[in-house]
């Protein structure tokens, strides 16, 4: 295991091509006994999909850190720290930052819940769709095949109700699932949005942050793709951070802010 800095400017190289690595950035806030299970099954995947995971380890009291110190045996694993607790929208700003140091620009980089609720095994789909050309890549409850049919009602109409809102707003091609945490992204993309957003590329602390990186990355006119994702709402260890009113509140600030902010003046 490594621990890494949080310091450091995309250095990637360019061209497309099939992608190389894959970086699967893991948010985790107090995770310490979901995450075992969760890096077991991405050492399983590991070797074929030559991958690195980075467990961005947000100010937990929990030894959420002590448990990616220990390491998993075949897994590549580093920990990116906060020394207090930032909220998830800076925990992923730091882990794709600590990623894109060292990406090539054509690897795969994911995003992912570090509760063992996201299946691993959908990673090589995600390959997949990013080697056919896509640039982003969502884990989407509301293609066909996808559902979060396990969730209690208020998620599932938080989750819905947001869609239909963003879509009706905001509308990023290709895009049906906007607040999903499943994704992945072609490293040269995030490092172009990064250039030209730098730390404002995500600003919102909460769960908001999903639906404002995509916001944000519809500027650089990304091929967008969905896949299934079935969301197994079935939480072992620990209870769901989000709070439902806050998460709201958060959208409408977003969209507010999306409309009176300037546009770039061409695609990045
Ligand atoms: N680093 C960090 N991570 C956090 C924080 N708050 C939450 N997370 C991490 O974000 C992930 C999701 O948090 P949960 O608390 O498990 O939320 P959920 O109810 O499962 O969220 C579901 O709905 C969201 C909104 O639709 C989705 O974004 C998410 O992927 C998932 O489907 C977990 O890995 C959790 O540790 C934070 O303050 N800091």
């Amino acid at each position: 295991m490594r621990t890494t800095s949080e310091q450091g400017a995309p250095a990637l190289s360019p061209g497309r091509g099939t992608s190389a690595r894959a970086h699967v950035v893991l948010p985790a806030y107090n995770e310490a006994a979901s995450l075992p299970p969760l890096l077991r099954r991405l050492a399983d995947v590991a070797l074929a999909e030559r991958l690195t995971a980075w467990v961005v380890d947000d100010g937990s009291s929990d030894g959420t850190a002590e448990v990616v110190a220990a390491g998993v045996p075949g897994l590549d694993l580093r920990l990116v720290s906060h020394p207090v607790n930032l909220g998830l929208g800076q925990a992923v700003q730091s882990g794709l930052r600590a990623v894109l140091a060292e990406a090539a620009g054509s690897d795969l980089v994911v995003v992912m819940d570090a509760d063992d609720t996201h299946d691993p095994d959908l990673l090589r789909r995600l390959r997949a769709e990013i080697d056919a050309g896509a640039d982003v890549v969502i884990c989407s409850r509301f293609v066909d095949g996808g559902d979060d049919a396990t969730a209690p009602p208020l998620r599932r109409l938080l989750s819905r109700g947001a869609a239909v809102l963003f879509r009706r707003l905001v509308r990023v091609e290709g895009v049906r699932d906007f607040t999903s945490g499943f994704r992945a992204y072609r490293a040269d993309l995030l490092a172009r949005a990064t250039r030209h957003w730098g730390e404002r590329l995500i600003e919102e602390r909460g769960f908001a942050c999903m639906v404002e990186l995509l916001m944000k990355l519809r500027h650089c006119r990304p091929v967008v793709t969905e896949v299934p994702l079935v969301l197994r709402y079935d939480r072992k260890r620990g209870a769901s951070k989000i709070r439902i009113a806050r998460t709201v509140g958060q959208y409408l600030r977003l969209l507010a802010r999306d409309r009176l902010a300037p546009a770039p003046h061409r695609a990045l």
